[in-house]
């Protein structure tokens, strides 16, 4: 058996003990009641030696099914919960009971109802009926044996014959109702669980549909070299154009490399959903094109991530790009999606190193950007290859 099984199995054998302890409640309830009847004189007929003999069967019954579930005895059975059998233990147990208790007999009736609801999700139709079918017999057996014993000449307390033949005939019509009842609700779920699969399928056709989608989406951006949402270059063009400019560009010229990434970006899709998403980044995409110059390179580098190639700009300049762009973004009111809006960035910057491959400056200019999110984002932050140092930092509430 599999971890995952056994771990499912644990949990339903723990269900069923669960479901034993309600019925063990229920009939401690019962007998809490007898026992208050018994106290209060309300009961002429019921020894205490009756009352003992009662409480005895039920806890040797309800200590054997323990004993099984606990044993794991049960799993050997087709229905592991057992509900027929404890059912059936049930019905005979109050049958027992009731034939103490002929003073309130018809009221206790409603206790045969009431083992019939613990199986209305369990029980099969046919096992239902058993069920039913073996509560009219205990009741049957009942009344038989006060006419035989009233005939033996004994005295006993026993409602008339015809008023007993009347309660065996509500108690049937009862059960044939419960019957019917649980066929129906039990069809009723099945139903429901079937539109359930059919539903789940559906979903996850739709699902693999728009992946696909998705994909052929994202060919053929790549194939145009923009990016289709944002309109700026994608992650394979940008990569190109900046391995060009990057080999084309002199010794001691510096260039700066920043990644930049839109704060709580997922909390923005998940409040407003994702075309609002889309909104804020082509948003931003036009902010921060405003704040670049035509030499400057502006790509899309995943998701809510971006990535600038600033040529012949050294630090200072590269960090004052970096929060012109983050100052213009934060400032920008996004009354569209809700009133009092704002947004921020947070901003990795480094200057690639002479000879060295992109990857590189794209992994410093990363950590950096790791960075700035880590001192609570809403900043630049600097990282030079051999020490670090922080950039402009004006943290702003959103
Ligand atoms: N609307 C929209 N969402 C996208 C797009 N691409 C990626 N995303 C979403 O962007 C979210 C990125 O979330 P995270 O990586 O958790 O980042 P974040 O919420 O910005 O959190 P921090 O970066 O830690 O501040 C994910 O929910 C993606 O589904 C897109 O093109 N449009």
């Amino acid at each position: 058996m599999s971890n995952l099984s056994a771990l499912k199995e644990r949990h339903e054998q723990r269900l069923r003990i669960k479901r034993l302890m309600i019925s063990v409640l229920s009939q401690g309830l019962i007998l809490l009641l007898l026992a208050t009847a018994l106290v209060f004189n309300l009961l002429d007929n019921v020894s205490p030696t009756q009352y003992l003999f009662l409480m005895f069967t039920a806890v040797i019954t309800q200590s054997c099914f323990w004993l099984v579930f606990k044993t794991n005895l049960n799993l050997r059975f087709n229905d592991p919960s057992l509900t027929l059998l404890q059912m059936a233990t049930a019905i005979v147990w109050f049958s027992l009971m009731i034939s103490q208790l002929p003073d309130i007999r018809g009221s206790l009736l409603l206790l045969y109802v009431m083992v019939m609801l613990f199986g209305i999700f369990q029980l099969d139709t046919l096992e239902f009926v058993c069920a039913g079918l073996l509560s009219l017999v205990c009741f049957g057996a009942v009344i038989l044996f006060d006419v035989v014993r009233i005939n033996s000449g004994m005295t006993i307390q026993a409602p008339a014959l015809n008023i007993s033949v009347m309660q065996w005939l509500i108690l049937a019509s009862a059960q044939a109702w419960i019957a019917l009842f649980s066929s129906y609700v039990r069809r009723l779920s099945e139903r429901l669980k079937k539109q359930k699969d059919v539903l789940k399928s559906s979903n996850q056709k739709m699902q693999h549909a728009h992946d696909a989608l998705e994909q052929a989406m994202q060919q053929l951006d790549e194939v145009a070299g923009t990016d289709d949402l944002t309109g700026i270059l994608n992650r394979r063009r940008f990569f190109e154009e900046a391995e060009q400019r990057l080999g084309d560009s002199e010794r001691y010229c510096a260039t700066a490399l920043c990644m930049i990434d839109i704060d709580h970006f997922k909390s923005i899709n998940d409040r407003f959903g994702h075309q609002a998403g889309d909104v804020v980044l082509e948003r931003f995409c036009q902010i921060a094109a405003n704040c670049l110059r035509t030499s400057d390179l502006f790509g899309r580098y995943g998701g809510e991530e971006f990535i600038l190639l600033l040529p012949q700009t050294n630090q200072d300049s590269g960090v004052k790009v970096s929060e012109r762009i983050r100052q213009a973004f934060a400032e920008y009111h996004f009354e569209q999606l809700a009133p009092g809006l704002h947004l921020s960035l947070s901003i990795g910057i480094t200057l690639h190193r002479w000879s060295e491959p992109l990857e590189a400056t794209i992994k410093r200019a990363d950590e950096a950007l790791y960075q700035a999110k880590r001192n609570g984002r809403n900043q630049t932050v600097y990282q030079s290859g051999a020490e670090r140092l922080q950039g402009q930092m004006t943290p702003k509430s959103s």
